[in-house]
């Protein structure tokens, strides 16, 4: 444009000031427009603006040549086209306002001129202007598209990157979750045994007792402790000791079946099972059932008196009005433990109930109801000897619970597994007293089933309540006893040593 409208002002000899107004527009204005553009808060926004004061002074510059015609069709031509392909079609009235604006101004201020022929060499000037011009706008329309093209690929690309990236995140976040939990599993699980360990025992036993209080249910403990442990890692070594821990740990897993049932290692070759709504009459069955269990196993142990490996339990129960707090439990069971051991080890002991009841038992004690065993019982015969010592610590539970009237239910589901251990150990003797050669075999074979079938009309009638219970405790005391165990049995005694 610059050179065009020199090309037009020399053709027409316009003189200086049409010289000064050409420098002043194309040559020193550009700079001020650039330097405003660059100081502004938003530069892009100001050239922009520019745009429409350029159209202004174009108006008005062309008013100034008197309107040359394809000078003036240039300069519109390229002022809309650069207009629209940097601001959109809105923005074309606006600046054909603004030229119309300068065009008026010109011709208000010195009149109205109109001479709008060019000479050829500028017309051919302006033609080739207008098409070169075109050309640049559609190519620089060709390079951007192009550039979007690619932008927009990209963007594609990292937008599926970002999709793999959220993706294998999300592996990671699950991994991570699965680790913790598996780490916080880990950490409340003993290692050899994988029962629960005494820190997350700690933790859980206080709010299972709390919420059964809160519910009003009963909670029962069961305490369990490997009998003449030190002895069988002595013979066995301290290896074998781990997988018998291990082997009575599963038994004991085996026992905690309902969901909130709770078994843990509470230490060496001690275990605890938490059993929350658990009454007494269920928690001593359940007891019964382990301890057989744990016999059932039949881990030889040579210098335990059955000849394999068996436990002894303590059990303690929270109900409304006794042990009513953690430490209490689990002194009772501990206490219910320790008379287990006492009463000749693989047997259930119940702790006492309440303070009424410790009296009683207490008096039990003073009063010797319960029956003590004493070497001079022993027949020489292990198997024998462990299965009576056993019998006594059975025989020594019914009559705490009777004496402590406890249910009938209670009483009669003791006397009932009492029968079936008794029924077995009456089948074992049989067979040892016949292969020793005691001539009296059959006879004493005889005088088992006597007291079996007794034992079971008595149980019929305590259970109809058709029965005091001061006969089983005659039967179980004086008939079963004294005067078989500890009489009858004798008369075999001297054939089992020869
Ligand atoms: N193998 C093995 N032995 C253990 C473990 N923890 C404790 N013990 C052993 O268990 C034995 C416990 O012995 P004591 O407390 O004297 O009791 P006990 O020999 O079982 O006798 P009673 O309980 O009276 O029947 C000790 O010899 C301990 O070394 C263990 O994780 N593995």
């Amino acid at each position: 444009m610059f050179v065009a409208s020199g090309m037009h002002i020399f053709a027409k000899n316009y003189g200086v000031a049409a010289w000064a107004l050409l420098a002043l527009l194309f040559l020193l204005y550009p700079h001020v427009q650039y330097w405003r553009a660059a100081r502004a808060a938003d530069s892009v926004k100001t050239e922009l603006d520019n745009l429409l004061i350029d159209s202004f002074l174009l108006g008005l510059f062309m008013a100034a040549l008197e309107f040359p015609l394809w000078l003036s069709f240039a300069a519109i031509m390229a002022t809309l086209t650069n207009n629209a392909a940097n601001k959109g079609w809105p923005s074309v009235p606006k600046n054909v306002l603004a030229m119309l604006a300068g065009a008026l101004i010109w011709v208000t201020v010195r009149g109205f001129k109109f001479s709008p022929d060019t000479g050829w060499p500028l017309t051919i000037f302006c033609m080739v202007g207008i098409c070169g011009y075109v050309l640049v706008i559609g190519n620089v329309g060709f390079q951007r598209n192009l550039q979007l093209r690619r932008v927009r690929e990209e963007l594609r690309t990292r937008e599926q990157e970002l999709l793999k990236a959220n993706q294998s995140l999300v592996v990671n976040l699950q991994e991570i979750e699965a680790l913790q939990q598996q780490l916080r599993e880990q950490a409340s699980r003993d290692s050899l045994t994988a029962l629960y360990n005494r820190r997350y025992l700690d933790t859980t036993l206080d709010r299972e007792l709390a919420s059964c209080k809160r519910e009003g249910k009963p909670l029962s403990l069961i305490m369990i402790d490997v009998d003449d442990f030190k002895k069988y890692n002595d013979l066995h070594g301290h290896q074998a000791g781990d997988q018998c821990l291990i082997a009575v740990a599963k038994t004991l897993q085996a026992s905690a079946k309902r969901a909130s049932d709770l078994a843990a290692r509470y230490g060496g070759e001690e275990f605890l099972l938490v059993l929350p709504g658990m009454d007494a009459t269920a928690a001593q069955g359940l007891a019964e059932e382990l301890r057989r269990s744990v016999e059932a196993l039949k881990i030889p142990h040579e210098q335990s008196r059955g000849g394999s490996v068996t436990i002894s339990i303590g059990l303690a129960v929270m109900t409304n009005d006794s042990h009513k707090d953690v430490a209490g439990l689990l002194r009772a069971a501990d206490e219910a433990l320790y008379h287990a051991k006492h009463g000749g080890r693989n047997q259930v002991r119940l702790a006492t109930q309440t303070r009424r009841a410790a009296r009683v038992a207490e008096s039990v004690a003073v009063n010797l109801v319960q029956l003590v065993w004493h070497p001079a019982y022993e027949s020489g015969q292990a198997e024998l000897d462990a299965q009576h010592r056993a019998l006594f610590g059975h025989v020594n539970n019914i009559l705490a619970a009777l004496l402590l009237e406890r249910p009938v239910d209670e009483v009669a589901a003791l006397i009932d597994t009492l029968i079936g251990d008794v029924a077995k150990h009456f089948e074992d003797e049989e067979k040892i007293i016949l292969a020793a050669g005691f001539p009296g075999a059959a006879a004493h074979a005889a005088m088992h089933r006597e007291l079996i079938a007794h034992a079971g009309y008595l149980v019929s009638r305590f259970k109809t309540r058709d029965l005091d219970r001061g006969e089983p405790f005659q039967f179980l005391a004086h008939d079963l006893v004294a005067r078989h165990i500890l009489g009858e049995d004798r008369e075999f005694f001297p054939h089992l040593s020869a």
